[in-house]
């Protein structure tokens, strides 16, 4: 079984209702185990576009999907939660991202694994801390995004579940 790592958002609607919907989903794959799932955390929106607050979570899954197989079942996850592309970084129902996915590297723009911007986004790496395995938690690419976390302080990030 491969060990997956994911990173959930909403700012749109009913946000914790639409992360359990998502990790219900997730559930009813009968590929994939969900494993743990973070507290959820407030955050303010990162990236520019001026929108509301986001709900924030990570999730440790397994699986037996290959990325790809699990990315198109991921897209399928957000587009029953009536996920829209309209604006890029813009407001959404349901975001979900591959963030680690075993110790795979994996520089493909259609699936970029280590997701390209784990390193810069407190409201990635504060929810994924929480839950992370000991094993994985030496992995390098983890203790580089880690060091980040010191230096990033001008996200507002809150626990509220
Ligand atoms: N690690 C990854 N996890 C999920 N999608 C990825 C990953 N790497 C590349 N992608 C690709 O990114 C594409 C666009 O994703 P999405 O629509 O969520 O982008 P966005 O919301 O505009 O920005 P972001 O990717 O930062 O959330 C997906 O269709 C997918 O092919
Ligand atoms: N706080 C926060 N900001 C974001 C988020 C997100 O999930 N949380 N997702 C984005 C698009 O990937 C852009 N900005």
């Amino acid at each position: 079984m491969h060990q997956v790592y994911l990173s959930l958002g909403s700012n749109m609607g009913d946000r914790q209702g639409n992360l359990q919907k998502a990790q219900t989903l997730l559930e009813q794959h009968p590929q994939i185990n969900v494993i743990k799932v973070s507290g959820d955390y407030q955050t303010s929106p990162v990236g520019g576009v001026i929108q509301d607050d986001f709900i924030n979570q990570a999730m440790h899954i397994e699986t037996s999907l290959d990325p790809y197989e699990l990315l198109e079942y991921i897209h399928q996850v957000e587009s029953q939660l009536h996920r829209k592309r309209l604006i890029h970084w813009g407001p959404r129902t349901i975001d979900i991202d591959i963030l680690f996915f075993d110790k795979v590297l994996m520089p493909d723009p259609k699936l970029t694994i280590p997701h390209a911007e784990v390193f810069n986004r407190l409201f990635v790496l504060v929810p994924l801390v929480e839950i992370i395995d000991a094993d994985f938690y030496q992995f390098e690419k983890v203790q580089k995004a880690i060091e980040h976390l010191e230096s990033n302080t001008d996200q507002s990030i809150e626990r509220v579940k």
